[in-house]
């Protein structure tokens, strides 16, 4: 579980985040949604320490993160994965060498562990006979695996995904949403994704958080987004024709 009490974050006398506090249960996938420039990413980066916050708490399990010196801050950071906007995978190393990275630089196994633990992830994302390709010479889609292998090579307990589907076609979006979604609950991992794919805020989104200027505006499920009388919340996800059309139907 992460939990985030009260978090103010700035920049340059600019409050971006103004007082932000949630929950993030574990097994199930959290969403930050929001328009372009509420936020979503300062707080992601906040959460994982890429920003120092102003003032605020973040619990990992109940370990202040905040306040915690920076060999343990190191301890808790290698239970995090990350998965980044366009896969950032590496494109000098093969496929098996991009998933098996995190494994060389943080373990001491030994290289056959190391390639079985490798292949076990590149397995579980559905990719096989592809260890010796470059990330040039596979789909987009394809690419969004391994990178999702990778972040799970470490077995982390949190999961971070930033826009996970930007530049995939729908459908191939649909099949990376339900691979997070379904290796959180398999791992039972904390899974936070920042996403503005309203798809996705539809199709996994089992805890939402809605960020307006900075601020917590809602919280809830894709269930309960249909229900929400939330002006601001409502401008956003029925902004398009057809999921006004769809909310029209209910
Ligand atoms: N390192 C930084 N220094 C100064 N300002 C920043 C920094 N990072 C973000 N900001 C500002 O914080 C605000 C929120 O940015 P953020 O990237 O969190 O938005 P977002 O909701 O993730 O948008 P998008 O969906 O477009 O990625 C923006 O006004 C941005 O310019």
């Amino acid at each position: 579980m992460i939990e985030a009490r009260n978090i103010i974050k700035s920049f340059d006398g600019k409050t971006i985040l103004k007082d932000v506090s949630a929950v993030f249960k574990p097994g199930q996938t959290n969403l930050i949604i929001g328009q372009s420039g509420s936020g979503k990413t300062v707080f992601l980066k906040s959460l994982v320490g890429l920003h120092e916050v102003d003032s605020g708490d973040i619990l990992y399990d109940d370990r202040d993160f905040t306040r915690m010196p920076d060999k343990d801050r190191i301890k808790v950071r290698q239970e995090m994965g990350m998965l980044f906007q366009g896969s950032a995978l590496f494109d000098s190393l093969t496929v098996e060498e991009n998933v098996r990275f995190p494994l060389d630089m943080f373990t001491k196994q030994k290289l056959d562990e190391r390639r079985e633990r490798a292949n076990f992830c590149l397995k579980r994302v559905n990719l096989e006979n592809v260890n010796h390709l470059y990330p040039s010479e596979i789909s987009g889609g394809m690419q969004k695996r391994v990178a999702i292998a990778r972040a799970i090579a470490l077995n982390p307990r949190y999961l971070f995904c930033d826009e996970p589907n930007s530049g995939l076609d729908p459908k191939t979006a649909i099949v990376i949403d339900e691979l997070i979604q379904e290796i959180t609950k398999e791992y039972n991992m904390t899974t936070i994704v920042n996403t503005h794919d309203m798809n996705s805020v539809l199709g996994i989104g089992e805890h939402i958080i809605f960020i307006f200027n900075g601020e917590k505006y809602w919280e809830g499920s894709s269930q309960d987004i249909f229900q929400s009388d939330n002006k601001e919340l409502n401008d956003f996800i029925f902004a398009s024709k057809f999921f006004r059309k769809i909310k029209d139907k209910l």
